[in-house]
């Protein structure tokens, strides 16, 4: 299980510690400067990017910056209006309100927060029975941050409704070596400049996944009384935890071997697919694919997914000729 204090305690608080992004970090700080100056909220503020590339993490740091509450949740954990009601209840004047999956709300939810969003007001049902009504309260000006990993599927009236949209793409490899010596700092342990390059190599361009390796890294440093991670120790440890040079993990490598060996490589439908591996048809969408696709490993056409020349040559599966071939 992975130790939550531990990753709260790696997680950037100021923008100054939030390694990279340097143009929305810029942007960004002229946003929060220009609220400050006017003493009002920050506009709506919409961040979208695959999961563990820090959304979470630069909500808190907007509210940091701004020295202003913060005040937490998801969009599966709002079910009924008066889970949304209770939250924006209990915000103060200039808060920031993070939903995550803000994709997932549902739609009586999303209409509330249109009404809190544009006039910062909520609707409230007093009374019970034949006497009840609904009346209009208002609300504090505070900021809602919406996270989402699929902003496509984001309606189109709720994205027009924040004013500032953010994307995090993926970190370069510099970046995530920056991640992981500050990470390596913290945590109080020497990493040496090859290591931290293998590990930001093996981290899928994401800081999440950088800190993880470092800390399973440093167990085996620790564990092999080396008082460095670097680069033997670091390659043992990749090789212990079946993480291969591209950041594949065992799982990856199912699919791209199913994708090869059960279906010639493909095209396969989404759902045959993650039925054969063992997964549902969203995590494979959601969670695998992104980092196979980007690493040009697999192919989304029509007709489903295709395994690449690169996805046999990094399994080292000789490639049947393709059928034209024959005819050369
Ligand atoms: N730019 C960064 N600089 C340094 N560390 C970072 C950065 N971005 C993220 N991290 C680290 O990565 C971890 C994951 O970040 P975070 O939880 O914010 O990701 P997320 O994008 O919100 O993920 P999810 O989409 O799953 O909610 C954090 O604990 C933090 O330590």
């Amino acid at each position: 299980m992975e130790d939550i204090n531990q990753d709260n305690f790696l997680r950037p608080r100021f923008l100054a510690e939030f390694q990279g992004q340097e143009a929305l970090k810029a942007n960004l700080e002229v946003f929060i400067e220009a609220a400050k100056r006017r003493k009002e909220a920050l506009d709506h503020l919409f961040i979208s990017g695959p999961p563990g590339l820090g959304k979470t993490t630069l909500a808190g740091i907007v509210a940091s910056e701004l020295g202003v509450n913060f005040v937490l949740t998801s969009a599966p954990a709002l079910e009924k209006p008066k889970d949304l009601a209770g939250l924006l209840t209990s915000l103060q004047e200039g808060s920031l309100f993070f939903i995550d999956e803000i994709h997932r709300l549902r739609p009586a939810i999303e209409e509330m927060l249109y009404i809190a969003m544009e006039d910062f007001e909520m609707d409230l049902i007093v009374g019970q029975g034949v006497g009840a009504r609904s009346v209009r309260v208002p609300l504090p000006r505070f900021t809602l941050v919406g996270a989402t990993t699929k902003p496509g599927s984001v309606s189109a009236p709720l994205h027009t409704r924040f004013g500032i949209t953010i994307r995090i793409n993926p970190y370069t490899q510099l970046e995530l070596q920056d991640i992981i010596d500050r990470s390596a700092r913290l945590l109080n342990i020497a990493i040496d400049p090859a290591a931290a390059s293998l590990l930001a190599q093996s981290s899928r361009g994401t800081p999440r996944v950088a800190n993880r390796l470092l800390k399973r890294v440093r167990d085996f440093a620790q564990v092999h009384h080396e008082a460095t991670i670097n680069l033997p120790i670091s390659e043992l440890a990749l090789s212990r935890l079946q993480v291969d040079h591209l950041g594949l993990e065992d799982q990856d490598r199912t699919i791209l071997r199913t994708l090869i060996e059960v279906y010639k490589g493909g095209p396969v439908g989404l759902q045959t697919l993650a039925i054969a591996v063992g997964e549902s048809a969203e995590s494979l969408e959601d969670f695998y694919e992104p980092y196979l696709v980007q690493q040009g490993l697999i192919m989304r056409t029509r007709q489903g997914r295709l395994a690449t020349d690169l996805a046999y040559q990094h399994l080292n599966i000789p490639r049947p000729n393709a059928p034209r071939d024959l005819f050369e």
